[in-house]
C-alpha cells in the first residue's frame, strides 16, 4: 500500500488529499482538507474524512499558501481517525499543482535540476509559480523520504497549435523570451476530458467540449478530439477571463493611463518574486474585489446591489465572447458545454444566464436539474430535446493528479 499526499495550491487556497493505493489500481481517498479565503482573511478550513466533516473553521495566521501546507499536513497528521498517516514517513509521493509549466508536456520528478526550471518559469507566472515553489520547498523539508511530483496547469495546453498561440509581435523577442500562450488550469481540463468521456461513452479522441473551468481564476477551454486546441488564459493565467482578483483582458495600453508608475517594481516584490505595480494592479487589485467588494461570486450573485449585478453580467459577457468563439472553432461539433470550478458546480444563476445567452446555438438548461446538482461526478443539467447537452462536472485537480502517479510510474522512473 502506498500513501499519496496530493496537493492543489490555487492562488486563494490550498486542497489536500490523502489517498491510498495498492499496485496501480484507484486511488482511494482517505481525507480531504481544503484552506480557503487566502486572498479575503480569515482563512477557513474545510476536512472531510468518511463521515466526518469540519466546515468552515475559521483559522488565525494563516496567510499564505505555505501556511496552509503546513497547517494542513499538521493536522493530517494528529487527526487519529487517520492511521495511515500517523507518521510523516508514511507519505511515498507528493504531487504538486504548478500553474507554469512553460514547455513541460508532462508531469515531472522533482529534482534539483526541475526545481531550479521551475524556479526561472516563476518570472512567467511570479504570483503562480512562488507560492508553490514555496511548498515543494516546505515539503522537501518535512517529508524528505517521499517522492515531489511536479504537475502542471500547462502541460495539457501544450497541443495548441501555433496560429494561436503565437503573439503577433517580434518573433526574436518572442522566441527569446518564451512569450507565447501556455494556458493554465489544465490539469482541471484533463480530468474533466476523462470524466465526460466516461460519461458519455465516448472515446476521448473523439471528444470535443466547451469547457469553463470558473473558480477565483476562472477560464475557458476548447477541446478539440481530447486536446487543448484554445484557451483563454495565456502567457500568465491573467488574460482571458476576470477573476477574483484579475482583470481578465483589457487593452493593453490601458495601465500606462491608470498609473504612471505601471513598471515600478511592486511592493510585494520579493526573492523570485519580481512583479510590477501593473501585474500587482491587474492581477491583485482588480476583478470582483474591486468592483464588488468581495470575492465571493455566491454572493454576488445573489445580490441585487448594482455593483454586483454589474460584476455578475461583465462575467457573463466574457464568458459568452470565448464560447461564442470556441462553437465556431469546432465547427459547431460540440458534445457539451461543460461548467465546473467553484463557481461553475455552485453558480446555479451564472450557469442560466450563460446558457440563456447560448439558445440561439442550441443549448438550453432544465431549470429543475439546474437548480439540483446531486453528489455525481458528472450531471446533465440540459433540457430534453436540446440539440447540444449542457453538462456540471465536479473537478478534482488532487485525484487527477494522483491517478497521474499511478499511470506514469514506468516513465516519472518511481518504483512501486
Ligand atoms: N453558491 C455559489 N455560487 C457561486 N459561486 C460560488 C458559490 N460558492 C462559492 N462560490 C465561488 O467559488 C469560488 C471558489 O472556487 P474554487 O474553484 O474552489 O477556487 P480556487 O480557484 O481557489 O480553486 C469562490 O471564490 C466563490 O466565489
Ligand atoms: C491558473 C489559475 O488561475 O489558478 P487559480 O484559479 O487556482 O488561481
Ligand atoms: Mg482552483
Amino acid at each position: 500500500m502506498e500513501i499519496i499526499l496530493s496537493i492543489n495550491a490555487g492562488s486563494s487556497s490550498v486542497k489536500i488529499s490523502v489517498y491510498k493505493a495498492s499496485g496501480d489500481s484507484t486511488p482511494e481517498q482517505l481525507a480531504e482538507a481544503s484552506i480557503s479565503g487566502l486572498t479575503a482573511p480569515p482563512a477557513k478550513l474545510d476536512y472531510t474524512r468518511g463521515d466526518q466533516k469540519t466546515k468552515e473553521q475559521e483559522l488565525q495566521d494563516i496567510n499564505s499558501q505555505e501556511d496552509a501546507f503546513r497547517y494542513i499536513l499538521d493536522h493530517l497528521t494528529k487527526d487519529d481517525g487517520l492511521p495511515e498517516l500517523a507518521k510523516i514517513e508514511d507519505i511515498h509521493y507528493t504531487c504538486h499543482r504548478v500553474v507554469h509549466g512553460g514547455d513541460y508536456p508532462q508531469s515531472q520528478v522533482i529534482d534539483k535540476n526541475t526545481f531550479h526550471h521551475i524556479e526561472e518559469l516563476s518570472d512567467l507566472a511570479p504570483l503562480h509559480n512562488g507560492p508553490a515553489l514555496g511548498i515543494v520547498k516546505a515539503s522537501a523539508e518535512m517529508l524528505p523520504r517521499a517522492t515531489n511530483i511536479a504537475f502542471f496547469d500547462s502541460a495539457f495546453h501544450t497541443t495548441i497549435p501555433k496560429q494561436i498561440s503565437t503573439y503577433p509581435i517580434d518573433q526574436k523577442v518572442a522566441k527569446k523570451n518564451k512569450l507565447k500562450k501556455y494556458g493554465f488550469h489544465g490539469i482541471s481540463y484533463s480530468f474533466i476530458t476523462h470524466a465526460v468521456s466516461d460519461y458519455l461513452s465516448k472515446p476521448k479522441d473523439e471528444l470535443s467540449i466547451m469547457a469553463l473551468h470558473l473558480g477565483s481564476g476562472a477560464s475557458a477551454c476548447c477541446i478539440r478530439h481530447g486536446r487543448s486546441y484554445d484557451t483563454s488564459m495565456g502567457l500568465t493565467p491573467l488574460s482571458g477571463l476576470p477573476g477574483a482578483t484579475r482583470s481578465g483582458d483589457i487593452d493593453p495600453s490601458l495601465m500606462f493611463h491608470f498609473t504612471h508608475d505601471a513598471s515600478r517594481p511592486s511592493h510585494s516584490a520579493s526573492g523570485h518574486m519580481h512583479i510590477t505595480q501593473a501585474e500587482e494592479i491587474l492581477n491583485k487589485q482588480s476583478g470582483w474585489k474591486v468592483l464588488a467588494g468581495t470575492t465571493d461570486f455566491g454572493s454576488i450573485s445573489s445580490s441585487d446591489r448594482e455593483e454586483d449585478q454589474l460584476a455578475f453580467d461583465i462575467f457573463v459577457d466574457r464568458i459568452v465572447n470565448f464560447l461564442a468563439s470556441y462553437f465556431v472553432k469546432l465547427g459547431g461539433e460540440v458534445d457539451a458545454l461543460v461548467f465546473a470550478g467553484g463557481i461553475g458546480e455552485k453558480g446555479e444563476k451564472l450557469r442560466r444566464e450563460v446558457v440563456k445567452a447560448l439558445e440561439c446555438l442550441g443549448f438550453s438548461l432544465d431549470e429543475k436539474k439546474n437548480s439540483n446538482i446531486g453528489g455525481r461526478v458528472v450531471e446533465d443539467i440540459g433540457k430534453e430535446g436540446a440539440k447540444f447537452r449542457t453538462l456540471v462536472a465536479k473537478t478534482d485537480e488532487q485525484l487527477e493528479m494522483a491517478r497521474g502517479v499511478l499511470a506514469e510510474r514506468a516513465r516519472l522512473g518511481v518504483k512501486k
